[in-house]
């Protein structure tokens, strides 16, 4: 019936839950309760653990390897949860917050038996709510009556994963013009994806003959620069640099994605925040975190401009990665053209990592 949720819904569903600190269930016939860690309360904790079964607490290879875990399943590692553990503990484990002050009392212990397809669904989906990629596993013999009885979102995770990994499909809502400081002639176009996920910006200066190669930037959301001015990135002055660039052509495309700290969300780049002041570099602090140095998913640019009617760009960018993609999605990129604007004393040290770890051209 059309009425009720599918697949798509009930992921939108399930990131909310578990934003909210409440469990869903994946798996019909034999399935897994989920909970993030992040949002996990107390009382919570102790009802899983009084399951009476054995739970774990799912982390990435990256968060693992900085805690000294063995991750025998590869990019996910099952820590066993101690029948005595705290929220604290949890937390730690999961919140490299401490790492340095307070160092974990090891070692953990890992499983190594099982299947771990489950579990890794479940941290994807938690990276996908913009959590920190941990959360606690209990496995349920009944896993439909469990949810029946608790009120929880049941996940069919042979039609949630290749939903999770799909390409994001969008509405165009709505556009108007609103004429910008570097470019009177300008409209925004709003993007609103069908899986419930933030919405994104296309902001486009002229009217760009759609037969050629346009001037384009994909900028993806930075609070702190774009708003505030940080000067702990480029992002401010590569965002007016971008726009005055097309100003002054009196053309061009300016994706603005709301892929905040490239795509961790805002708390989470708050966390590398604290991680870097550490004296941690821009990568590192991703990976303690349990993050890739990079979890955008620069599809999303393509899926845009190929809506807008563009099949060729002339990319604003440094990032090869970014070329790179647009390419393998089908969308020629005529030239690079390179954005280097806003170095400055607190900034050349990201710069440089981003230059020797992410390959950023120079
Ligand atoms: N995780 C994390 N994200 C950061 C950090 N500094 C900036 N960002 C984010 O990085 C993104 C900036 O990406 P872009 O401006 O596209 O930069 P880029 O990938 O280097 O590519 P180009 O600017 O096109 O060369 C924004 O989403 C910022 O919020 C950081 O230290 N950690
Ligand atoms: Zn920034």
């Amino acid at each position: 019936m059309a009425l009720a949720p599918d697949i798509t819904d009930l992921l939108a569903r399930a990131r909310a839950d578990l934003r909210m600190g409440v469990p869903i269930v994946l798996g019909n016939t034999h399935g897994i309760l989920v909970l993030a860690v992040e949002s996990l309360e107390a009382d919570r904790l102790q009802d899983v653990i009084a399951l009476g079964a054995d739970v774990d607490l799912v982390l990435t290879g990256r968060r693992a390897a900085t805690l000294k875990a063995r991750a025998y399943d590869g990019d996910v590692a099952r820590v066993a949860l101690p029948k005595d553990a705290t929220l604290r503990w949890v937390q730690a484990v999961a919140d490299p917050a401490d790492d340095l002050s307070h160092p974990m009392k090891g070692p953990l212990v890992t499983r190594r038996e099982g299947d771990p397809t489950l579990h890794r669904l479940a941290v994807t989906l938690a990276k996908s709510a913009r959590l920190l990629p941990a959360v606690l596993v209990a496995p349920l013999p009944d896993p439909k009556t469990f949810a029946a009885e608790h009120a929880l979102t049941v996940l069919d995770p042979a039609a949630a994963a290749p939903r999770l990994g799909a390409s994001v499909v969008f509405d165009s809502v709505v556009s108007a013009r609103v004429p910008l400081r570097a470019a009177q002639n300008a409209r925004l176009h709003v993007f609103r994806p069908e899986d419930g996920s933030e919405e994104h910006y296309v902001i486009e200066i002229g009217r760009p003959n759609r037969a050629n190669p346009v001037l384009s930037r994909l900028h993806s959301a930075c609070f702190t620069g774009d708003l505030l001015g940080s000067l702990k990135c480029d992002c401010g002055p590569q965002l007016n640099g971008a726009l005055a660039a097309m100003g002054a052509e009196g053309e061009g495309i300016l994706l603005y994605l709301n892929q905040e700290g490239r795509g961790i969300g805002l708390a989470n780049k708050m966390r590398a925040y604290a991680l870097q002041d550490q004296g941690f570099d821009t990568v590192e602090a991703n990976h303690r975190l349990g993050f890739e140095d990079d979890e955008r998913d620069f599809r999303i640019g393509a899926e845009l401009l190929r809506k807008l009617g563009f099949n060729a760009v002339r990319l604003m960018t440094n990032n090869p990665a970014k070329i790179a993609m647009m390419e393998k999605q089908g969308i020629t990129v005529a030239e690079r053209v390179p954005l280097k604007v806003g170095e400055n004393p607190h900034n050349t040290d990201y710069l440089a990592t981003k230059a020797r770890k992410s390959g950023h051209l120079l």
